[in-house]
């Protein structure tokens, strides 16, 4: 089970993760809500003491291309995560700009168009989904770090029929992981607030964490 550790808020939390084996690290860039953002010259200075193969996810809210180049020329993460929908053509057009740097694609999770929402993404190009709790049609947009869970029963439906990786998140605790991972099956889980204390990543709660889904 892949585990990516996001909302790492400096250095030390990004030495602490790979320490207790995260696989990729998640740098919130901003957003228009959400407690996990960080300036982009320290997410671009985590990127370079992160050790391969752990992967660097750089989290956007732009959603044009131009947008989202900018954001990653001052980051540099090797993936892309963006966090709310874009326009049919993005990914072909990062692609072609940024052919080494993965793309994935989040899905809030809210009701059956969810799925169709999903495998939209995947047949436009995307190199893995990552199923969150966020709600993109409130006023001031929920992109995610929202500490709930989803219904994943909808989630469970789009690991089915996903031909790319999916990674679950959303409300992901030591006592719900094991169900979350039996019910969704997923190829890996995201998680924020669950490891943290007082907004701090606490090394005791991520290696239970660890513990309970290796
Ligand atoms: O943390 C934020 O402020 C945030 C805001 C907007 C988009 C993403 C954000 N956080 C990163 C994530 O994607 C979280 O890891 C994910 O939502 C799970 O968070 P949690 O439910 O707290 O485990």
């Amino acid at each position: 089970m892949k585990l990516k550790i996001c909302c790492i808020s400096s250095t030390d939390e990004a030495r602490t993760a790979v320490t207790f084996g995260a696989d990729a690290l998640g740098l919130v860039g901003a957003m228009p809500s959400g407690p996990g953002v960080i300036a982009d010259d320290l997410a671009q200075a985590i990127v370079r003491v992160t050790p391969p193969p752990v992967a660097t996810f750089m989290l956007t809210s732009e959603i044009t291309v131009d947008g989202i180049l900018a954001h990653h020329r001052r980051v540099g993460a090797n993936t892309i995560q963006l966090v709310d929908a874009v326009p049919a053509g993005t990914y072909t057009q990062l692609r072609a700009a940024l052919p080494s740097v993965k793309l994935v694609q989040v899905i809030h999770v809210l009701d059956d168009v969810s799925v169709e929402e999903a495998l939209r993404a995947v047949d436009e190009g995307v190199d893995a989904l990552l199923l969150d709790s966020g709600n993109p049609n409130l006023t001031v947009k929920e992109l995610g770090g929202t500490g709930r869970v989803h219904n994943w029963q909808v989630s469970r439906k789009i690991v089915q029929q996903s031909s790319v990786p999916v990674f679950l998140a959303g409300g992901l605790r030591l006592h719900n992981v094991r169900e979350a991972i039996d019910t969704v099956q997923p190829f890996g889980l995201d998680i924020c607030s669950g490891v943290r204390t007082d907004g701090h990543l606490d090394p005791a709660k991520l290696e239970a964490f660890v513990a309970a889904v290796r």
